[in-house]
């Protein structure tokens, strides 16, 4: 049998569970097989969005929804089983990333909830999940562990790329073939612009940026935003929804010197977003020849514009240019990283993380 496996994604957006179906082998190949996403049902979405800051009875209402959580991403699994008639034990093991509630490495713990036992009980497939603490544990960040996976599937020995990943939050990966990898949180992808629409329309998201297109940058609101610490410091760093929330951003509105119309502030959030990331490839990726996005942000056509004006002359592309669906690159990068697990080699880049050493990620929850 094929080396499948499946890898698990619910990131930092809230958006749903990506689940990909993987076929891994040496030296470089990661096969897309198949894939779904399970959207949060409504309770279950405000029951993770209120565990990201603090609450009263936090513990309780975190094991309940990390059940919750691994009842749907059980589902998923059970669709890609049922759609490609195979059986659990065909895979070798699903690599859960669980959903980040609490990200706070400079307290040395990222919390992610998503009951790795059950998903083990429920699939009876061996679950490998709890990838950030080891490199935690190791003095590193947690986070952004795919710049490991993508060095390892999409380095090219004779062109430096840059990979942009824009989820909730936006980070880079910096492939240089003269150079150690280099991966970092640029700040805020679209978790700002996904608050702002949905507190001023009833929509989950700002649909190809057309409502920021209709707006105009505020330049005064750009500078305070931009002023903030996080974009001036070196890497090794990762942020989140602790650091970048909306009374964040109430803070600076409350700071302006006139009353924005909403368009305006949606408008300004992406080129936040657009600046952010293209200021980091100048920074830190003189050498890269091109530019790949993915993650849901590959989906922003204005987005897309504003960097490629901003990054120009580099050319600009998405993910899709070199074989990996911009969609599924995390839950694909889970299912690597649940194989690393299994052949007990390192699942971390230390020049990214800032950890002190190469080391085996993830808990295995056995079949
Ligand atoms: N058609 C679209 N137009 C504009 N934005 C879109 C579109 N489709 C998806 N998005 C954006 O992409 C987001 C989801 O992206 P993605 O699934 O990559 O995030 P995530 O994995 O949850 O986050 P992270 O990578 O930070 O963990 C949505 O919340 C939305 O803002
Ligand atoms: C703590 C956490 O969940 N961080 C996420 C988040 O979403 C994007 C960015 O911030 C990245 O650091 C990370 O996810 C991906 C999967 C990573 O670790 O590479």
């Amino acid at each position: 049998m094929a080396n499948l496996y499946v890898g698990i994604m619910s990131g930092t957006s809230l958006d749903g569970i990506d689940v990909a179906l993987v076929e891994l082998s040496a030296p470089q190949q990661a096969k897309l097989i198949d894939a779904c996403c399970i959207p949060f049902p409504e309770p279950v979405y405000a029951d993770l969005l209120a565990l990201c800051s603090p609450g009263a009875d936090e513990i309780r209402r975190a094991g309940m929804a990390g059940q919750n959580w691994a009842r749907l991403a059980a589902a998923g699994v059970q669709q890609l089983l049922e759609r490609n008639a195979l059986l659990p034990t065909d895979i070798m093991a699903i690599g859960s990333h669980g959903q980040t509630i609490r990200h706070h490495p400079e307290l040395g713990f990222s919390s992610q909830i998503g009951a790795p036992a059950l998903l083990a009980e429920l699939t009876s497939i061996s679950v490998i999940a709890d990838f950030r603490s080891r490199d935690l544990a190791a003095g590193g960040e947690g986070a952004p562990l795919v710049p490991a996976f993508h060095e390892w599937l999409l380095r090219s020995p004779d062109e430096a790329r840059t990979l942009v990943n824009i989820g909730g939050f936006a980070n880079l990966t910096i492939l240089d073939p003269e150079q150690p990898v280099v991966g970092f949180d640029s700040g805020p992808g679209n978790v700002l612009m996904d608050y702002w629409i949905q507190l001023h329309g009833s929509k989950p998201y700002d649909a190809g940026g057309n409502w920021a297109r209709s707006g105009e940058v505020s330049a005064e609101l750009l500078d305070l935003m931009q002023s903030d610490p996080y974009f001036r410091r070196q890497g090794p760093k990762s942020t989140g929804r602790e650091y970048f929330h909306p009374a964040w951003l109430r803070h600076k509105l409350d700071n302006l010197t006139a009353v924005l119309p909403p368009q305006d502030i949606q408008a300004t959030l992406l080129e936040l977003t657009a600046q952010t990331i293209s200021q980091a490839v100048a920074r830190s990726a003189a050498t890269t020849k091109s530019v790949f996005i993915c993650g849901g942000g590959a989906r922003n056509q204005f987005l897309l514009e504003r960097l490629e004006s901003l990054l120009d002359p580099l050319p600009l592309a998405t993910t899709t240019q070199l074989g990996v669906d911009p969609d599924w690159m995390e839950a694909i990068a889970f299912a690597w990283l649940a194989w690393r697990c299994l052949e007990r080699q390192p699942g971390n880049q230390p020049e990214v993380t800032g950890a002190c050493g190469a080391r085996i990620l993830g808990a295995h929850y056995p079949a």
